[in-house]
């Protein structure tokens, strides 16, 4: 069976997961394409004999989609997420899952209603070999329980339309996910940091900034989100635990020596430093859509990742004071 998937968002994002689809993937094939900017839509849609719509409402009733992949914003996620369970149909929706944690008990209460996991939520790290790799480490038990993550988010630059509360909601929300997906827990409280911000940036961020985060066992997560380091793209991550520490490698297969010194190239992008994380958490998608089985993140770590973050931007908006994470207790349905 092909998988016949409908893009709503035809953005960076949209556009990077049909090219995977339609060149690099097996078992899915974009057959509608939905933007306000119908113009953007039909840019996508016509070279692939797609359908071409305004609204993503449109997209979701079309009875040629099967599964619906949503890369807009992400204020306007939860309309378009919840018609799409509401319509019984698998949804892969970028991060973040919604901007409020309200939004996000909405989808948690429609999918309770629909009675079917159809939501996954874009947190590609979680299919990253490194990633995946640190948490085996974590699991296999022989290095003792976890103490500390020292993460570290770095991009090149961001637009000048990206604003201080993009890099808690937009950035860190990526360490928000992963580390609670390495750690098996949640967080519990959050404080944000703002040292001295770097000349490199527009003027109306706080750049850098150190978002600090307790689990619920005690382990201690600190997140450096830089997005204005210039040289290239740059996530780091060492897991602490009682008999070794674990750190990504730069996921380069080889080191080139000579008269200028040990390098290996610097990623750009998210783009390219996820290249195959993208490629297997939507090929993971397709193949659970056609056995007609969720895959990946729920809508419960959407929700519990938008509520981390919540209390982050109240800690930005409050000098950096620690702040409770406030979470409804978690359904049955998500245990
Ligand atoms: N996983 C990752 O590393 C990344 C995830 N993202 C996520 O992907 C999503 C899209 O981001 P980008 O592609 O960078 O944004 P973008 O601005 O390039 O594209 C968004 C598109 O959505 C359209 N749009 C907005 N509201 C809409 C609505 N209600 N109905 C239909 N179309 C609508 C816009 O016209 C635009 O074409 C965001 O949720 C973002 O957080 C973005 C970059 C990397
Ligand atoms: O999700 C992403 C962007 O939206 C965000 O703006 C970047 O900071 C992240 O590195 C990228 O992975």
């Amino acid at each position: 069976m092909t998988v016949r998937i409908g893009l709503i968002g035809a953005g960076g994002m949209g556009r990077a997961h049909v090219e995977r689809i339609e060149t690099e993937l097996a078992g899915g094939r974009i057959v509608a394409v939905a933007d306000l900017n119908l113009e953007g839509a039909k840019e996508v849609a016509e070279p692939l004999g797609a359908k071409a719509y305004g609204t993503g409402a449109e997209l979701i009733a079309d009875e040629e989609v099967d599964a619906v992949l949503i890369a807009t914003f992400g204020k306007v996620h939860a309309p378009d997420v919840i018609a799409a369970i509401e319509a019984g149909k698998y949804v892969l929706c970028e991060k973040p899952l919604a901007t409020t944690p309200q939004d996000c008990i909405a989808i948690l209460e429609a999918e309770q209603r629909a009675g079917k996991k159809l939501v996954t939520v874009g947190f590609m790290r979680r299919f990253d070999a490194g990633y995946q790799e640190m948490r085996a480490a974590l699991e296999g038990g022989e290095l003792g329980y976890a103490t500390l993550v020292h993460c570290r988010h770095r991009n090149p630059s961001v637009p000048e339309g990206y604003v201080t509360r993009n890099m808690i909601d937009d950035t860190a929300i990526h360490e928000i996910d992963i580390c609670r997906y390495l750690l098996g827990e949640e967080i519990v409280s959050v404080r944000v940091d703002t040292p001295r911000s770097t000349s490199r940036r527009f003027e109306h961020l706080t750049d850098p900034l150190v978002l600090v985060a307790t689990t619920e066992s005690g382990v201690l997560i600190d997140d450096e989100i830089n997005v204005n380091i210039q040289f290239g793209y740059s996530i780091e991550c060492e897991l602490v635990m009682e008999a070794g520490t674990i750190r990504l490698g730069d996921q380069n297969r080889t080191v080139t020596r000579d008269s200028l010194g040990n390098r290996n190239p610097i990623c750009r992008s998210h783009i390219d430093r996820f290249h195959d994380a993208f490629n297997q958490e939507v090929q993971q998608w397709i193949r659970a859509v056609e056995r007609d089985e969720h895959t990946g993140s729920t809508a419960w770590d959407g929700y519990a990742a938008t509520c981390v973050v919540d209390a982050g931007l109240e800690s930005l908006d409050n000098g950096g004071k620690e702040v409770a994470v406030s979470m409804i207790a978690k359904p049955e349905f998500y245990a």
